[in-house]
């Protein structure tokens, strides 16, 4: 997949591949076997019906030499095409049922792996997600497990009969002309030879094919999920264009495959006809020299296509396989991504009281926010436990401990461009926390360490007292709620959206987050009110109505820490300061951490947390701030922090006295 700049390929290239395209055709089938564990029982019963099958069509021409040799001594032998017939229709019935079983297999195979995927794909570490693109991620759930449905519905059952078929075939005729055999073996071997050529080309333009396919899904979705800005710059047919050379591409893949598989089917057909006439002509002059009869040469060329017609479609079936191992390649990429492990790190005994390393007050030796960053990942594990606080101070603490510490946070995207260089502060319990800093100082960063997304590469995190390692992802999410700058709202009605973090909620429950979040008007105007559907990303919504409903769903889950990201960024000053009072009320019950740009928000915050380049370099209440902290004064006056509409400018910009930061 090529991609835009920064991005890492979603499927290895040529040389990458060659590794499995290289993978041999049994190495296909040892895959293939390996896929239908969980169905071998259907498949069982699958091939005995298929033996069954193939049973009773290879007495078939037996039946007709007898046919055959004794109407030449007589009236016709009734009893005999009786026999035929009877044959003719159990091998029909045996042949449909174990085809059914196989192609359900084949369903079934399919399901499988589309659980997996989709299991997969909503649990991969935050990372893949930046190192992969949602659209191209999609088409492996869908379009590379199609691909896949038909390898092991069709491929499998041709497999499976023709090799059943043919290895009896082989047997009778070894029986009934060993000479013929070997010519028929030669005309076969010959086209083999070709077709093996041809095989490893086909597997590369079909991996082409869907890597093209996965391409066009995701410029699809890029465009898609970014209409209005299409729309508005007319980049529809720069858009078409871009998205058309994927098509063309996956187009040219395409005609390759067909090339390849076309080139096999003469090679296939020669072997099928030169058979034919190679048992016609030689085996009717050994009829003439009186070497056979008419019965066993009528009985060979019938074998002569049992064995090469399933021949030929093994040889499909094998190019269909190569064309599914590209497909399944795709597959198997994601399904090797790594997942969150959801799972507490193993706990490690915290320092004991008066121990080297035990955290002591802020400010005093041993203070935990006194940790440095060490490059030695071990070092810094270690001291991110010393930095714990011992169980004494648990237990006497744990009634003030506030909901959140960060001690000396560290952490990069790319571990070579940190963006955290040590973060430390606390949000305590029913207490609102403002954390301001220029754009790109790293705070949406840290909201989504706080909710676990990635891991810091050095420091600690406290929930209520415990490391956020001790906990476990989910344990630490079951405390916040997070509404950030995205206001994720899903397609679905209202409340859908407002109970998807307690599905269950009563509706009172759900009433008093309308009432507290100010949306009964929405709700009074949406057909159906609560059941109303809100649309594609909610696009029914104004920008302030989805914060809301965020807002709102982020409520009704009751959580211990609520992380606001600009929560007032759409909305007018009416309803800014309708919100600010909310957010006031909100922290009467849980601890708010927000971040905040415009004055309104931060001078109603109990604390003030300023961030610098990914440090933490003041902490106070506004007006303190103002007098204390340059770095504050700068983004007041530089209106980062905009003067809300109640607040006289001149607060904001008041020049002060420089002070240590
Ligand atoms: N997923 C990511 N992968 C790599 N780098 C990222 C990623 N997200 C953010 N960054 C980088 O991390 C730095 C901090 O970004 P962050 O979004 O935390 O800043 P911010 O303080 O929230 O900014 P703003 O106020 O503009 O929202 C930026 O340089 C940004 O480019």
């Amino acid at each position: 997949m090529t991609g835009s700049s920064g991005e890492v390929p979603s499927s290895p290239g040529p040389e990458q591949s060659s590794s499995g395209g290289g993978r041999s055709t049994r190495a296909a089938v040892v895959t293939l076997f390996r896929l239908t564990a969980g169905h071998r029982s259907s498949i069982a019963v699958a091939t005995g019906l298929t033996m069954v099958g193939s049973g009773l069509g290879l007495a078939q021409p037996l039946v007709a030499k007898h046919i055959v040799d004794r109407s030449a001594q007589g009236p016709g032998p009734w009893p005999l095409l009786l026999l035929l017939t009877a044959l003719f229709g159990a091998e029909a019935a045996t042949g449909a049922v174990g085809r059914f079983l196989l192609e359900r297999t084949g369903e079934g195979v399919v399901r499988g792996l589309r659980h997996g995927l989709v299991a997969r794909l909503l649990r991969l570490e935050m990372r893949e997600y930046d190192r992969h693109r949602s659209g191209d991620l999609i088409s492996r759930v869908t379009a590379d497990t199609t691909l896949l449905r038909e390898v092991v519905a069709q491929a499998l059952s041709d497999l499976v009969s023709g090799a059943l078929v043919g290895t009896g075939a082989l047997v009778l005729m070894v029986w009934l002309d060993p000479l013929l055999l070997l010519l028929i073996a030669v005309t076969i071997a010959a086209a083999s030879g070709v077709v093996a050529s041809l095989l490893k080309g086909i597997r590369a333009a079909s991996e082409h094919m869907q890597n093209s396919v996965g391409a066009i899904c995701a410029d699809l979705e890029r465009a898609l999920g970014a209409l209005p800005m299409v729309r508005v710059h007319r980049a529809e047919d720069r858009e078409a264009r871009r998205i058309g050379e994927r098509v063309d591409a996956a187009y040219r893949a395409g005609v390759r495959t067909a090339k390849l598989a076309s080139m096999m089917s003469p090679a296939v057909e020669l072997a099928v006809q030169g058979s034919f006439l190679l048992v016609l002509v030689i085996g009717g002059l050994r009829v003439n020299g009186r070497a056979n009869s008419l019965g066993d040469l009528v009985a060979f060329l019938l074998y002569a296509s049992y064995l090469v017609l399933p021949l030929s479609s093994a040889f499909r079936a094998v190019g269909l396989i190569q064309r599914g191992m590209g497909a399944y390649q795709r597959i198997e990429q994601v399904l090797m991504l790594p997942t969150e492990p959801m799972e507490p790190m193993e706990p490690k005994e915290p320092a004991e009281p008066g121990e080297p390393g035990e955290p002591g007050e802020p400010g005093e030796p041993g203070d935990p926010t006194e940790f440095r960053r060490s490059t030695e990942p071990v070092e810094r594990e270690k001291a991110a436990v010393d930095a714990r606080p011992s169980r004494q101070a648990e237990r006497s603490g744990r009634d003030r401990a506030p909901a959140l510490v960060l001690r000396d946070v560290h952490f990069g995207y790319d571990p070579h461009r940190p963006v955290l260089r040590g973060v430390s502060f606390d949000v305590p319990h029913r207490r609102q926390v403002a954390l301001v800093g220029r754009s790109g100082a790293g705070k949406s960063t840290l909201f989504a360490l706080v909710a676990r997304f990635y891991e810091p590469d050095a420091g600690i995190l406290l929930f209520d007292d415990r490391p956020a390692t001790d906990l476990g992802r989910a344990e630490c999410r079951a405390r916040i709620a997070v509404v950030d700058q995205k206001t994720h709202v899903v397609h679905g009605s209202l409340r859908d959206n407002l109970t998807y973090a307690v599905p269950g909620a009563d509706d009172d429950e759900v009433r008093r987050v309308v009432e507290l979040t100010q949306l009964e008007e929405v709700v009074a105007r949406l057909p159906g009110g609560l059941s109303g559907m809100l649309g594609e990303r909610g696009n029914t919504l104004s920008g302030g109505e989805r914060q809301r409903v965020a807002l709102a769903r982020a409520l009704l889950a009751r959580p211990s820490l609520l992380l606001l990201d600009e929560p007032t960024a759409h909305l007018d000053a009416l309803n800014e300061a309708a919100l600010t009072r909310v957010m006031k009320d909100v922290a009467q019950e849980c601890a708010v951490l927000v971040i905040a740009h415009r004055l309104s928000t931060v001078q109603h915050a109990d604390r003030i947390v300023v961030l610098e380049d990914g440090r933490t370099v003041a902490s106070g209440h506004h007006e303190e701030l103002l007098t204390t902290s340059p770095v504050y004064r700068r983004l007041a006056a530089g209106q980062m922090l905009r003067a809300a509409a109640t607040t006289p400018p001149a607060v904001a910009v008041r020049p002060a006295p420089p002070g240590p930061q």
